[in-house]
């Protein structure tokens, strides 16, 4: 029996960012695995014009649910939806829905934030640092609260080179940043924001390590542990493989190189490619659950998530998989062959920006609009441009994680719990994830039917020959101004004529000897 699933039954569980895609596959992991759990509560906001009950009535219904229905029929009943939105104060959770998490709340998993790098400072606060503070006064009111859980990130402190289990200080404190946003402009928090981040890359970095902070100076006699993933990749094995739902990280890479807009990329090949499945950080995350329950540790112990030292890979072997599986799973109706390469140089990269993105961008939107067509192409590459470069500074860089702690927790498992709740990266075969996790990417990002890959196949195909018609044209058209406006053009034409002219003379001269 495990240990860590019997720990969950009985159990109220309240769980903040549920809706998001670290938050279903640990809500369905639970339910899964402890269907007899008394409750989940989690916490939501309305969004895109659906209520609450119609949000979480998509999420039970879609695929990644589907084995938690046979052996937890009554799912719906488990699931406890609290309107909630955490960049307001007291969370706007009405007077009796906040009692009733008060007084029976066991397990709190802290996952809501803002993933956006490019966030205002003040949002990212208000839901990276406030709220958390916020959710820890809370927890500090709950009776039966045995332990709490943060997920932070393990680029946190990403202005480092190697990185501790620790909660490094960050140079400001977050109280006085709390407070000097409720009186500053949106104007000048702007203006200051660089200056504050120093040398983190992003406002979503900084918050998320200010946000730990937090959690160490309002822990109070909390039983807290704190997760670090480094980025959150597709479903590995649970509940199936190759599982995702958003465009987040390297996901919408991998569709516009697989819909051929992407050709290049600015990343160092042999830098580390530190993805770890999204089903493996909510497994450590639920045995963390359980040991900080059962075993209180005096302090707070951070955990982290990452794949680097336990079975690296790097991105040219991960960017070579993700080009080889494009070929036996092509995405449909493809702008442009995928083909695509990484340069650590920023002329190259300046070089293919104009040539492979700009360029083709243009030209498509010529023909857009000649066919009385609205153009779009160069939007959409501006905003993948935009997207990749955002992500440049993860793709040139390695780091180096400790995992002292997530390796004593792997020996203190039963082989039952290390069985159950794998979260050993060792047994992880890259070139089989990669496979699955574009093909995931095509099934449940894009809705694509494997039924329409012979036709997708022939599209490359047709896309192949009109690039060699369309480069064979080019050549000519080229060639044929270079000769009419230069003498040294021309000389070069006439020297390759008249060479293979005495070429074939002499060849035919020599075969009419041999007869
Ligand atoms: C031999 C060589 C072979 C080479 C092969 C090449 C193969 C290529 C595949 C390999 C992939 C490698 C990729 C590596 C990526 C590494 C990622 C590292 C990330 C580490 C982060 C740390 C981990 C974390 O802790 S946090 C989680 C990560 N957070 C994010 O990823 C959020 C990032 N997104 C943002 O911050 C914003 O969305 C931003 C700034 C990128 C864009 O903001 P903007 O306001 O301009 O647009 P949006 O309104 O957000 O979106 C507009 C539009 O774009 C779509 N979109 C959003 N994000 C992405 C994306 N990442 N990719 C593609 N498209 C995206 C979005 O859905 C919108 O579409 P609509 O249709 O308009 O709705
Ligand atoms: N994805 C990754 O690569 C990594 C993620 N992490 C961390 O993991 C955690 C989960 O990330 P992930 O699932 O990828 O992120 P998502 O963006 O998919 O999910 C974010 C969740 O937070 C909720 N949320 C955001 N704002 C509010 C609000 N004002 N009120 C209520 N809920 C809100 C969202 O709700 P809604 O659905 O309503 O928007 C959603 O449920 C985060 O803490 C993140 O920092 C760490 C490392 C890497």
């Amino acid at each position: 029996m495990s240990m860590i699933a019997a720990f969950y039954s009985g159990k109220s569980i309240l769980i903040t960012g549920a809706t998001g895609f670290l938050g279903k596959v640990l809500m369905e992991k639970l339910l899964r695995t402890s269907p007899d759990l008394k409750v989940i509560y989690i916490l939501v906001r309305p969004k895109a014009g659906q209520t609450l009950q119609q949000r979480i009535f998509q999420i039970l219904n879609s695929k990644l649910f589907e084995k938690v229905k046979e052996v937890c029929p009554n799912v719906h009943e488990k699931i406890r939806a609290i309107y909630a939105d955490l960049s307001q104060n007291d969370f706007a959770i009405s007077k009796e829905d906040m009692q009733e998490l008060l007084s029976c709340t066991n397990v709190i998993f802290h996952c809501a934030a803002t993933v956006r790098f490019d966030d205002t400072l003040r949002h990212a606060v208000q839901l990276n640092v406030t709220a958390t503070r916020q959710l820890l006064l809370m927890a500090s009111q709950m009776p039966k609260l045995e332990v709490f859980i943060h997920i932070s990130t393990a680029y946190s402190n990403c202005n480092l080179k190697h990185i501790d289990e620790v909660i490094y200080p960050c140079p400001v404190e977050p109280k006085k940043i709390i407070d000097s946003l409720e009186w500053l402009d949106d104007a000048i928090i702007e203006e200051i924001a660089p200056k504050l981040i120093r040398d983190w890359p992003n406002i979503y970095t900084y918050t998320k390590a200010l946000g730990e902070m937090v959690v160490q100076q309002e822990s109070r006699n909390l039983n807290i542990a704190i997760i670090r993933p480094s980025i959150v990749g597709a479903t590995w094995q649970e509940p199936f493989p190759g599982w995702v739902d958003n465009v987040n990280g390297p996901n919408g890479l991998i569709i516009a190189a697989g819909k051929g807009f992407l050709r290049a990329l600015k990343a160092t090949p042999k830098a580390v490619a530190d993805l770890i499945p999204v089903d493996t950080v909510v497994n450590l995350t639920l045995a963390v659950g359980w040991y900080t329950a059962v075993h209180r540790p005096k302090s707070t112990l951070v955990y982290h998530s990452t794949s680097g030292n336990f079975n690296p890979c790097n991105w040219h072997k991960m960017g070579v998989q993700v080009l080889a599986t494009f070929e036996k799973i092509p995405f449909e109706r493809a702008f442009r062959r995928p083909y695509a390469n990484f340069t650590s140089n920023n002329f190259t990269s300046l070089y293919w920006n104009a040539v492979s993105h700009r360029a083709p961008a243009i030209i498509y939107d010529c023909y857009l609009r000649l066919t009385g067509r609205k153009p779009r192409m160069t939007k959409l590459m501006n905003q993948i441009l935009r997207t990749a470069s955002m992500l440049e500074y993860f793709i040139n860089r390695s780091w180096e994680w400790s995992t002292y702690n997530t390796e004593m927790l792997m020996s203190e498992l039963s082989p039952e719990d290390q069985r159950v709740f794998n979260f050993d990266v060792r047994q992880l075969n890259w070139l089989e994830y990669i496979e699955n996790y574009v093909l995931g990417v095509k099934k449940y990002l894009l809705k694509e039917d494997m039924a329409g890959i012979p036709e997708a196949k022939q599209h490359l195909k047709r896309l192949r020959n009109i690039h060699y018609l369309f480069n064979t044209a080019l050549f000519l058209i080229v060639w044929r101004l270079l000769i009419a406006r230069s003498q040294m053009a021309r000389n070069v034409w006439f020297f390759i004529v008249s060479f293979c002219y005495k070429f074939l003379s002499y060849f035919r001269a020599s075969s009419t000897l041999k007869v």
